[in-house]
């Protein structure tokens, strides 16, 4: 497991200067400056259309028309030598139907390079951290849509990636799983993981060590839940949210 560096003068996992990204003709994200400090859990919200997965496509190399500044553990994004070092989980399943929990994770330790010995460890290491024990040999079609969202990210972390970026793994998950899922992205960071999560469903900023709220594209917070709070005087994180947009188009409400 990735173990923590001692002290807090930790280089960020990501740091973001003057990012735009230009897909199919238009500007997607312009000029956004934000790091993700490492070991935290990170959210990435906004709304839908914002520009989130762009965003994490730039960062795991990705997204073509990448302009600005884009370093991921210290490398440009995309350099080869963050393949194995960032795991990716994007909104569609990633894994075989047709094959088992461990067959998926099987082949997903393989791509990884972990073989023998290595490769079973690797296996058990991620079927124990999506608490899917039990499951290993059900095959993925006929498991809920929770249980498969978890082999997803199970599949993402047979590698033991640094940095996991995570495109909206709760949508569509009932609140116990929700819970779940986001306790494990908190055990994860406390093990020295570094999870960048996007999500548009904005109450589950709270759940997260720092935010990054974006808008049509720009930065419109980079803040955490309590400061968020504090800062706009609202009630909860959706209505913080409106309060902050309202606040960057002059406003009055
Ligand atoms: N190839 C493309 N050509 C033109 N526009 C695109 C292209 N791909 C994405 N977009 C637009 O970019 C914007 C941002 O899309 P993106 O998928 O990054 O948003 P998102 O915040 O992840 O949304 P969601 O929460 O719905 O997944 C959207 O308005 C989308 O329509």
């Amino acid at each position: 497991m990735v173990n923590k560096p001692p002290g807090d003068a930790v280089a960020p996992a990501v740091r973001v200067r003057g990012l735009t990204v230009v897909r199919g003709g238009i500007t997607i994200l312009e000029g956004l400056d934000l790091d993700v400090p490492a070991g935290q859990v990170v959210g990435l919200l906004g709304p839908s259309g914002s520009g989130k997965t762009t965003l994490m496509r730039s960062v795991v190399g990705v997204q073509a028309n990448v302009a600005g500044e884009l370093r991921v553990l210290g490398e440009p994004a995309g350099s080869p030598s963050l393949r194995r070092r960032v795991g990716y989980v994007t909104q569609a399943a990633s894994v075989y139907a047709d094959l088992s929990v461990a067959e998926n994770l099987q082949h997903f330790t393989a791509l990884a390079g972990l073989r023998g010995a290595a490769g079973r460890d690797a296996v058990t290491a991620a079927i124990d951290a999506v608490d899917l024990g039990g499951h290993e040999r059900q095959q993925v079609g006929s498991l809920s849509g929770g249980e498969r969202s978890r082999v997803s990210l199970a599949a993402a972390l047979v590698g033991d990636p640094e940095l996991l970026v995570l495109d909206e793994p709760t949508v569509g998950l009932d609140p116990v799983l929700r819970r779940d899922l986001w306790e494990m992205f908190h055990r994860l960071a406390r093990q020295g993981h570094t999870l960048l999560v996007s999500s548009h469903v904005m109450d589950e900023a709270t759940r997260c060590d720092r935010l990054l709220l974006l808008r049509a594209g720009t930065l419109v917070a980079d803040t955490t839940p309590d400061a968020l709070l504090a800062d706009t005087g609202a009630p909860d994180a959706e209505r913080a949210f409106l309060t902050l947009i309202d606040r960057a188009a002059g406003g009055t409400r």
